[in-house]
């Protein structure tokens, strides 16, 4: 349903000499995700994702050039295509509660996105699902909870009829039950043919739901998984860092990797991981390794067997 390929974003800037100075934050970027399917993107904070989300819906700022493709059901989503079907099509579920109008019935808000059938009926079913009473419809956004207003972006997405969703960091802010709930009402939306991209740092979460998982690190997708090879001491990962984090996790060695993420306008030569990584040989520091099948998945690294 979605396909991208060799996707770049770099942000141009005037620099305190008024010099034009491009910052690449996303680079050579692929992915896709298929219908039926829930592909989870996991990454650390600044790694890309929600860059990565505003590029395919086409909210990007001014300043940000991109360059290479996207492809919506085989065709190329252009500009005025993305304006045409967001929200209709493509559903974004954003990160931030402060894409609520806060000067309208967040019932309305919901009502608002429905394009096919009966918006309250719709309205009704969803807030039904979700555990909010409906005299909740009648409510502005600042008489949320956090978790509630979740709730309302989460209902005003899954009401568009839309097949292709788009969820930035949807669970911060809930409890366990709506956020079990949340990932099951993904899991329901893939199992009726949508394709689900969710983005989150929560690499347990992913877990519960994602068919594949996308690990991105400082703006690149440098492996893609399948759920079942995040197992015992993370063998069958291929990318270092995938297993970095797979042993970062409480369940398993609760052991973090030294050092941190590169910042976009300080990346190294080479391969973005390198010189956090333990078996990085001279090759890696000099070009960045193109991404390579490798078992079922994809991995950007030199060394991965
Ligand atoms: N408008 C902008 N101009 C310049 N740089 C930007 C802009 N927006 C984001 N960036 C940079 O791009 C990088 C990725 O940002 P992004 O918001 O996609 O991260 P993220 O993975 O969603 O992080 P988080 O988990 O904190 O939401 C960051 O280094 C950020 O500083
Ligand atoms: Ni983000």
């Amino acid at each position: 349903m979605l396909e991208i390929s060799k996707l770049s974003i770099r942000f141009n800037r005037l620099d305190r000499r008024l010099r034009q100075v491009h910052t690449e934050t996303i680079h050579n970027l692929h992915l896709s995700v298929a219908a039926y399917e829930i592909l989870a993107v996991v990454g650390s904070s600044g790694s890309g994702k929600s860059l990565l989300a505003h590029a395919i819906l086409g909210i990007l700022p001014n300043n940000a050039q991109v360059s290479g493709t996207i492809q919506f059901k085989g065709e190329e989503l252009t500009p005025d295509r993305q304006r045409r079907i967001r929200g209709k099509e493509i559903a974004l579920i954003p990160q931030s509660v402060q894409y609520l109008d806060p000067l309208i019935r967040v019932g309305e808000q919901v009502e608002q996105s429905v394009r096919q059938g009966d918006p309250v009926a719709l309205r009704r079913k969803a807030f039904n699902k979700y555990n909010l009473a409906d005299y909740v419809a009648k409510w502005f956004p600042f008489q949320l909870s956090g978790g509630m207003a979740r709730k309302i972006l989460v209902s005003t997405a899954t009401v568009s009829g839309a097949r292709l969703f788009i969820a930035d960091e949807p669970t911060p802010g809930l409890d366990t039950f709506a956020m079990t709930e949340t990932l099951n009402r993904f899991r329901q939306l893939a199992e009726d043919g949508c394709a689900m991209m969710l983005i989150t740092h929560d690499i347990e979460a992913a877990l519960t739901v994602a068919d594949r998982i996308a690990v991105l690190y400082a703006g690149t997708v440098v492996e893609i998984a399948q759920r079942s090879d995040f197992t015992e001491n993370g063998e069958r990962l291929r990318h270092p860092y995938t297993k970095a984090l797979w042993k970062a996790l409480p369940g398993q060695q609760f052991v973090a990797i030294p050092g941190s993420q590169p910042l976009p306008d300080a990346l190294p030569k080479g391969c973005v991981f390198a010189p956090r990584c333990s078996s990085a040989t001279i090759e890696c520091e000099e070009s960045s390794p193109e991404p390579r099948t490798l078992r079922n998945g994809e991995v950007r690294c030199l060394h991965a067997t």
